[in-house]
């Protein structure tokens, strides 16, 4: 069935609510069949009080698993790699356990605990104390091993960055290139994508972009521009740079089967339910809106800034909506509607 209209006036008022809760601007572009619906709100500078636009590159955080997974079902495709493989069998004594396999660590069920839980326990410090640094994956891994496993090898659900700092091992291993070098053969050339980078360690986000804020713990304190960081702290599982344009594009192109074989996507979309209205298939979120609509893409929060790139099961309709400002449970609650204006249309 056809989808209704988005709702560019219920968007604007997500996008509103979303700066009055302490986003310094935010933004969403919906592309449906090729049509770009474009709703901004604030600013990208809060110093020189630019106006945000939807052609401001941002850190899409999280949204980075989902092209780790492309990468690596791209290599199943290829024979060389296989789902229900042990990761040891190919990054002989990395992890403790033999039987964490690929499909494990994908689908976050690996039981491998999450770093960032330390790290970030204490929003400010935690970030200042990283922002600079530059970790080797396996710094990262070793830091995880310390604390116990969450469960059982695919016992159970549990979101860890641990698992995409793996896969960023995986890739390397296996195609012998950096991520950054896979990335950009695999997805970003041969989709165009323009605005999207992998420059670790590198600090700086190139051409035009969008500062990012940390809302500190502290409420009422003042908010910490985090827009210069290395985000060494998560790689493979949250280092990518992009722009709403071109997430709309690499999630509507995965949906629409462009990027891998129908049997993989068919594996990646295999889901483990989460709550209620949210499951996890292979670096892939399906969220089940109030319409009956279920939309697949992934979630990011990294220091500064809040992303949502979702799109239809057929990739004919795609929407991407950013805050920038992180650390603010109220906007990334409240940017979730975005998901309702754009596919479920006026209420
Ligand atoms: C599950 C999430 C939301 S969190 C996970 C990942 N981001 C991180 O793990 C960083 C967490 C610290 C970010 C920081 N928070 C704190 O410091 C809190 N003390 C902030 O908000 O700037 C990402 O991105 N994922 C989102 C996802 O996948 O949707």
């Amino acid at each position: 069935a056809a989808l209704p209209a988005p709702d560019t006036a219920g968007l604007a008022a997500v996008l509103k609510s979303a700066v009055a809760q302490g986003a310094p601007g935010a933004l969403a572009r919906v592309d449906d069949r090729g049509r770009a619906h474009l709703v901004t709100r604030g600013v990208a500078d809060r110093a020189t009080g630019r106006a945000l636009s939807t052609d401001d590159r941002f850190r899409v955080g999280s949204v980075t698993k989902t092209f780790s997974a492309v990468v690596l079902l791209q290599l199943v495709d290829e024979h060389r790699l296989v789902l229900d493989a042990p990761v040891n069998r190919y990054l002989p004594g990395l992890l403790p356990d033999d039987r964490i396999t690929v499909r494990h660590v994908l689908g976050h069920r690996s039981g491998l605990y999450d770093y960032t839980n330390d790290m970030f326990a204490s929003s400010v410090s935690g970030f200042e104390a990283v922002r600079t640094k530059v970790f080797t994956y396996r710094q990262l891994v070793a830091l995880s091993l310390k604390k116990p496993r969450t469960n059982a090898p695919g016992a159970a659900y549990a979101y860890s960055n641990t698992n995409f700092v793996v896969a960023g091992l995986l890739i390397e291993k296996l195609t012998g290139q950096s991520v950054r070098t896979a990335y950009r053969n695999r997805i970003i050339e041969p989709l165009k994508l323009a605005d999207t980078f992998y420059v670790h360690p590198d600090t700086a986000i190139p051409g035009r972009y969008a500062r990012g804020y940390l809302t500190p713990d502290t409420a009422g304190a003042p908010l910490v521009d985090a827009t210069a960081q290395t985000v060494s702290w998560a790689q493979s599982a949250g280092a990518i740079i992009s722009s709403a344009r071109d997430l709309d594009v690499f999630y509507s192109a995965l949906l629409k089967g462009r990027l891998m074989s129908a049997a993989r996507l068919a594996e990646m979309e295999r889901f483990t339910p989460v709550n209620s209205t949210t499951a996890y298939g292979l670096g892939l979120r399906r969220r089940d809106l109030s319409c009956g609509v279920s939309v697949y893409g992934h979630t990011g929060a990294v220091q500064g800034y809040y992303t949502y790139a979702f799109g239809t099961k057929d990739g004919s309709r795609s929407l991407t909506a950013m805050a920038n400002t992180s650390n603010n449970g109220k906007v990334l609650d409240t940017l979730a509607g975005a998901l309702e204006s754009a596919f479920c249309g006026k209420r």
